[in-house]
């Protein structure tokens, strides 16, 4: 990461941010940095330390070692400042089940020293229209579906105007209406122009929400970007169709590829190779690397133009990338819940 990485445009940054318990090291030593402005994905399985990092950004929890700065601002020492201007939702809100929704606000605001009394009326009934409550508001929450309350927990976090949202596993346990409705909702939040930081084990959500992500695997920050760039980084396989097998098979092994060549038609070979990584990993090369990975990616088009350079007569040519969720599994060693 460069230094141009950092700053007053990140919402959130984390510089060796590290928390154990005990011989536990839950969260190891992560440098976090998250745009303001982004919908920013914090992925990882269960147990991956997510929740451990979000709770020392909020001043929940005591690092054990490193720094957090929340909007510019060092946490946990300007939490007074901090505070105020983020809306959060941390495992799961806990409301007065026997008290309707608007009045579960009404004491969560008067909670607020920072809320002025004259205006709570409108503040309550303007975030439960923000989150689709309105119809809701006088209900009991005992009688909300399980969406409803995280709504309603949303609602809590927009009860003042928020820079940030620090929202914990918000579909964790819906049913895939209130997953929709609570996905929409934090497109909504995003499009309005806070920074949403939001964690989940669910790949397919941050993709369809994110426009940044980072992903966690056992304490560790595996990666993190643009998705379209965490798309990009990662190997890709190449298929080539050739009647010049042992040709092509040299031009692909001066771009460093091993091909593997098979003959499945009697048509010419079909060449398959892995098309080397063009990202180096998080971290820079691994120590006692052999060869350095190029820094440039091998465009396809420089391999077809040697192919054909060299004689070879090209019939078929194409480079498949991995999914996302081939790159992830591959960072965390884990697969990932694909539920929509
Ligand atoms: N208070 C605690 N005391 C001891 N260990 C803890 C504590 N809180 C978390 N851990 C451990 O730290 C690790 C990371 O937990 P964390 O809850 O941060 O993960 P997570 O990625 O949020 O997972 P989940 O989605 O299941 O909440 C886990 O192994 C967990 O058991």
């Amino acid at each position: 990461m460069t230094s141009a990485d950092r700053g007053p445009g990140l919402a959130i940054e984390t510089r060796g941010l590290t928390k154990r318990f005990g011989h536990q090291v839950a969260v190891d030593s992560i440098d976090l940095a998250v745009p303001r402005g982004s919908v920013f994905g914090f992925l990882g399985p269960n147990g991956s330390g997510k929740t451990t990092t979000i709770r020392m950004m909020l001043g929940l929890a005591a690092a054990t070692a490193g720094s957090v700065s929340v909007l510019g601002l060092d946490m946990p020492r300007r939490l007074d400042e901090v505070l105020p201007r983020v809306g959060a939702l941390v495992e799961g809100p806990a409301f007065y089940p026997f008290l309707s929704g608007a009045a579960n606000l009404h004491r969560f605001d008067a909670a607020d020293r920072h809320a002025v009394p004259a205006t709570r009326r409108a503040r309550v009934a303007e975030a439960l229209e923000r989150v689709g409550l309105s119809h809701a508001a006088r209900k009991k929450v005992r009688a909300y579906s399980l969406g409803m309350k995280q709504r309603l927990g949303i609602a809590n976090a927009l009860l003042a105007d928020r820079e940030l949202l620090v929202l914990d596993e918000p579909t964790n346990g819906l049913d895939p209406q209130g997953t929709r409705e609570v996905r929409n909702l934090v497109r909504s939040l995003a499009a309005d122009g806070a920074t949403v930081f939001v964690s989940s084990h669910l790949l397919a959500e941050v993709e369809q929400i994110c426009t940044h992500a980072a992903i966690m695997s056992a304490g560790r920050l595996v990666a993190q970007g643009p998705l379209p760039e965490l798309r990009k980084t990662g190997s890709a396989q190449l298929r080539l169709l050739t009647p010049d097998a042992g040709a092509a098979s040299g031009v692909l092994a001066r771009f460093g590829m091993t091909p593997v060549v098979g003959h499945p038609d009697g048509q010419g070979a079909v060449i398959t190779a892995v098309l080397p990584d063009s990202g180096l990993p998080e971290g820079g090369l691994p120590k006692g690397a052999g060869t350095a990975p190029s820094l440039e990616p091998i465009e396809p088009e420089s391999i077809v133009a040697a192919l054909v350079a060299d004689g070879v007569r090209v019939r078929g040519f194409t480079v498949e990338r991995g999914s996302l969720e081939d790159r992830f599994v591959a960072l965390t060693g884990e697969g990932f819940d694909v539920a929509q």
